[in-house]
């Protein structure tokens, strides 16, 4: 197919944040195997010098019209779709506004700030007949189609039982500005709406071969520093068992460690991998299988009149008994001592 034969359509960016100009970059890009035609038709920005440095920064070459407000943009008969890239709190309002004004939307992920919001614009949606999608642009990527074949079509690795996802992003939380979207809770801040949700999507993306027919039971925890998650660990559990744990942090590493070997009761080297620094790995010798290392702390222990291992106290060993039960009680395995 010639590009003069694919659908064509005509967008109205509003934000001129971060994620817009991501946007409209890939949309303008030249590129082969394209599947439609886009066009920039017009930016909406909090002023028409915001919008005007945007589209020289990032649309040169092109001729969008350049507004100094969103409604403006809405009432463009040019425009066919919106594509909203503010922060998640604005998401419900112009959504709304969009598609009371005929309007399509793409609204950025995440797609509001709660269930009631999203409901509310899919309502409206409905009611003007309008489409609307979340910009969440992991799932259209060939990659995961591919994925999604191997794993659930031809079962490359048979039936998957577990899924993990981290999705890290540092942030300095406590040097940014109030207004910052990433730390002002009412403009949604917080790592799970950012971010977690990538790690969630990734997990169900790996679990669920038919999306949206099962609904997991989850088991969350978040640090919360000045109201916002900065770190959120989900567990997701399956009616058949299957477990996805997602979790995301702003939190700010260098580096990461991944320890290898048989099994994790058995390491055998581990590599660090510091950002943009070749990997380090670093390996052990371990003759036998490794449990005379045990025998003789125990022994050089009872040699020197101990009661206690440094290694492994009374205190630790029932201070992991404490989260096992906790957990248990929780997760719902019993054993007939535990009604004793
Ligand atoms: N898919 C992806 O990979 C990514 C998605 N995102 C998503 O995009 C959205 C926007 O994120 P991002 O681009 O990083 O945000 P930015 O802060 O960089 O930009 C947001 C833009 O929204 C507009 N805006 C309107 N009202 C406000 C307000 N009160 N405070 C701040 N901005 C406002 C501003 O544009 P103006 O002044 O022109 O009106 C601003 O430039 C979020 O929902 C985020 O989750 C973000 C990054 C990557
Ligand atoms: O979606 C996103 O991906 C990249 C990050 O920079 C951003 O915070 C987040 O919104």
């Amino acid at each position: 197919m010639s590009n003069n034969e694919l659908p064509a359509i005509r967008w109205g960016v509003v934000g001129t944040g971060l994620i817009s100009s991501w946007f409209v970059a890939d949309l303008t890009i030249d590129r082969a195997n394209r599947g439609a035609n886009h066009t920039i038709q017009a930016i909406g920005s909090s002023s028409v010098q915001k919008g005007q440095e945007f589209a020289s920064q990032h649309l040169s070459g092109h001729t969008p019209t350049i507004y100094g407000s969103y409604a403006e943009l809405y009432n463009d008969p040019n425009v066919e779709i919106v594509y909203i890239g503010t922060p998640h709190a604005f998401h419900k309002q112009n959504a709304l506004d969009a598609i009371k004004a005929g309007k399509h939307v793409l609204c950025e992920k995440s797609f509001t700030l709660n269930e009631r919001e999203a409901k509310e614009i899919f309502a409206e949606a409905k009611r003007h007949n309008v489409f609307i999608m979340e910009a969440m642009w992991t799932r259209f990527f060939p990659l995961v189609q591919k994925l999604r074949q191997l794993i659930h079509v031809d079962k490359s690795i048979g039936d998957v039982h577990r899924v993990w996802c981290d999705f890290g992003l540092p942030k300095d939380i406590a040097s940014l500005p109030i207004t910052s979207r990433y730390k002002d809770p009412a403009l949604g801040a917080g790592s799970l709406l950012d971010i977690g949700i990538y790690s969630l999507t990734w997990v169900i993306l790996a679990l669920e071969s038919n999306l949206r027919t099962e609904t997991p039971e989850v088991l969350a925890t978040q640090k919360i520093v000045d109201h916002v998650d900065v770190a959120t660990s989900v567990l997701l559990k399956y009616p058949d068992g299957r477990q996805g744990v997602a979790t995301s942090t702003f939190a700010r590493t260098i580096g990461s460690i991944v320890v290898e070997g048989l099994a994790a009761s058995v390491p055998a080297s581990f590599t660090i991998q510091l950002r943009n620094e070749e990997p380090q790995k670093y390996e052990f010798e371990r003759p036998g299988r490794g449990f005379y290392w045990e025998a003789d702390a125990v022994a050089i222990d009872i040699a020197a009149g101990k009661t206690e291992n440094d290694i492994m106290p009374w205190d630790e060993t029932i201070r992991i008994m404490h989260l096992l039960d906790a957990i248990r009680r929780q997760g719902g395995a019993q054993f007939p001592q535990d009604f004793e």
